[in-house]
């Protein structure tokens, strides 16, 4: 016995080494916690789907987001974009339940793609723009059967529902403007916002920032924002009937004032040559007020191809002298001076896009070299360089050409020095630029109004930390252990 204890007492290593095997568990263990306790979950999604029922088509798009970053800043893009067949919901004025049946293969396309166990939690919406204000406007009934017949689609699928309606000019705009600025990354950085340029076929939309902007003068034209701490004063304004197949028909209904029977377009190529029935050309309120007395019951659409003239001709669908405000851009609409950068979308990126003209350190004076060129081809030509594209747009790109030049330097007041802050643009990061996503974003709360707290370190940090603290401690621990144990060992031996 005595022996035993003379042996502990002149050896301590053991019980070191037992010390040492214990702490090394408990670092393990210790580190073990601390990563699994907060690694980030697995990646599980959420999603949310929004139809963009538009003058020309309809559209569906998925959005999906990281499911515990929802309510906070997870990233939310597009992972999947639906063409529906056929055109615009308020085309089926007199036949409503087409417009729902035209729906159902992009919602069938959407139940497959999102998974089955997120169906009933994931928010549908449907928001219309131009093509049903103008329906509305012109037959309010008939506007409220397609909406029936649409709603009617929607609701057979498992997915929240949350309406269809119209979105006003504002909206459209206002929402374009945060889908811009979320995806570049500009409102959750607090960094100064993109402008957004938006043509539609029924409208279009203008949206920026500007320091020379309060919201006082013309108070209409103002959207205030609060998000991620910052507050924005956003300027926007959408031009009903200035979208790109309405200013067509705001220009053709121009030309048949003087020329009741055959139109000589200069904004078609030399050799086009359409029949066009009145009845389809004053359809819409945009122009229904301008229809000729006793007008035939069609005209011939011809075409010379000469951009100048193109110009003259555009240049009077607009009204540029009339201004009640300090500055103005159009038709006595009030615009505070232009600031920053802007991004171009929707018909501006497809018209540009195809003219070769998206870059825009190209100056001015040569991109209309460049539409003068298009629209001077005979139109039999442009058909065989471009057999792949729909005829319909191969004859309006030199119109598109000319009136989003005009649009931009007439109308909006870009100079040759401003125009180069304009970027055409599709998508931003994968998700196509456009209203749709800021919409979702605003009516699921996704962009939260002050800036989210953040743990004051990362997560890598975090686990270093600990890493670190645990094995200063755990040296702490040997260093006196030893110390002790060495004293000891140095005692007087009992014999
Ligand atoms: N590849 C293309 N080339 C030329 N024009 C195009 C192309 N694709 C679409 N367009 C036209 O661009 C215009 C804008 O299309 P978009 O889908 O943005 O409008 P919309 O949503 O139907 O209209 P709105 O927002 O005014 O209701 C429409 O006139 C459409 O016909």
């Amino acid at each position: 016995m005595s022996a035993q204890r003379e042996m502990k007492e002149k050896n301590p290593w053991p019980v070191t080494i037992i010390i040492i095997v214990i702490g090394v568990i408990v670092i393990v263990a210790l580190v073990t916690v601390a990563v699994l306790q907060n690694m980030p979950l697995s990646q599980k999604y959420k999603y949310g789907i929004v139809l963009d029922a538009g003058s020309s088509h309809t559209a569906l798009y998925i959005y999906e987001w990281p499911a515990e970053k929802d309510n906070n800043t997870g990233r939310v893009q597009q992972t999947h974009v639906c063409k529906v067949q056929g055109p615009g919901i308020s085309s089926y004025a007199s036949e409503p339940w087409k417009a729902g049946e035209s729906l159902m293969a992009c919602m069938q396309e959407a139940q497959q793609r999102v998974p089955g166990k997120r169906h009933l939690e994931t928010p549908l919406y449907l928001g219309a723009t131009a093509g049903m204000r103008l329906l509305n406007m012109e037959n309010s009934s008939a506007s409220d059967a397609v909406f029936r017949a649409v709603e009617r689609s929607l609701h057979t699928f498992p997915f929240n529902f949350q309406g269809a309606r119209i979105l006003s000019g504002q909206e459209e705009g206002a929402f374009g403007w945060v889908t811009v600025n979320y995806l570049a990354d500009r409102l959750e950085q607090g960094l100064e916002t993109t402008g957004a340029l938006d043509l539609g076929g029924a409208s279009t939309q203008i949206s920026f920032v500007s320091s020379n902007y309060d919201g006082s003068e013309s108070p209409s034209n103002s959207v205030t924002f609060r998000l991620y701490g910052n507050n924005y004063n956003l300027y926007t304004n959408s031009f009903l009937c200035y979208g790109k197949d309405q200013a067509m028909k705001l220009l053709l209904a121009q030309q048949t004032l003087l020329a009741p029977k055959t139109i000589v377009d200069p904004c078609f190529h030399p050799g086009y040559s359409e029949a066009v029935s009145y009845s389809g050309l004053y359809d819409s309120p945009c122009v229904s007020n301008r229809k000729p007395q006793g007008a035939p019951e069609a005209f011939n659409h011809t075409g010379s191809g000469n951009f100048l003239q193109c110009q003259d001709v555009v240049k009077s669908i607009f009204n540029f002298t009339y201004c009640k405000y300090s500055h103005c851009s159009f038709n006595g609409v009030f615009q505070p001076l232009l600031q920053g950068h802007f991004g171009a979308f929707s018909a501006y990126y497809f018209v540009m896009d195809f003219l070769n003209l998206t870059d825009t350190s190209i100056p001015l004076t040569k991109v209309k070299e460049v539409i003068s060129s298009y629209c001077a081809t005979p139109w039999d030509e442009v058909k065989r360089q471009h057999p792949g594209v729909k005829v319909k747009y191969l004859a309006e790109y030199c119109f598109a050409g000319a009136y989003i030049l005009t649009l931009l330097t007439e109308g909006y007041n870009f100079t040759s020095d401003s125009y180069t802050q304009i970027e055409f643009i599709k998508k931003i990061k994968g998700s196509d630029a456009g209203w749709t996503l800021g919409y979702m974003l605003n009516l699921t709360n996704m962009i939260p109004a002050e800036a989210p707290d953040s743990p004051p370190l990362p997560y890598a940090g975090y686990v270093s930390f600990v890493t670190v603290m645990a094995v200063l401690l755990f040296v702490l621990v040997i260093v006196s252990t030893r110390r002790f144990w060495l004293r000891c060992s140095k005692r007087p031996q009992i014999v």
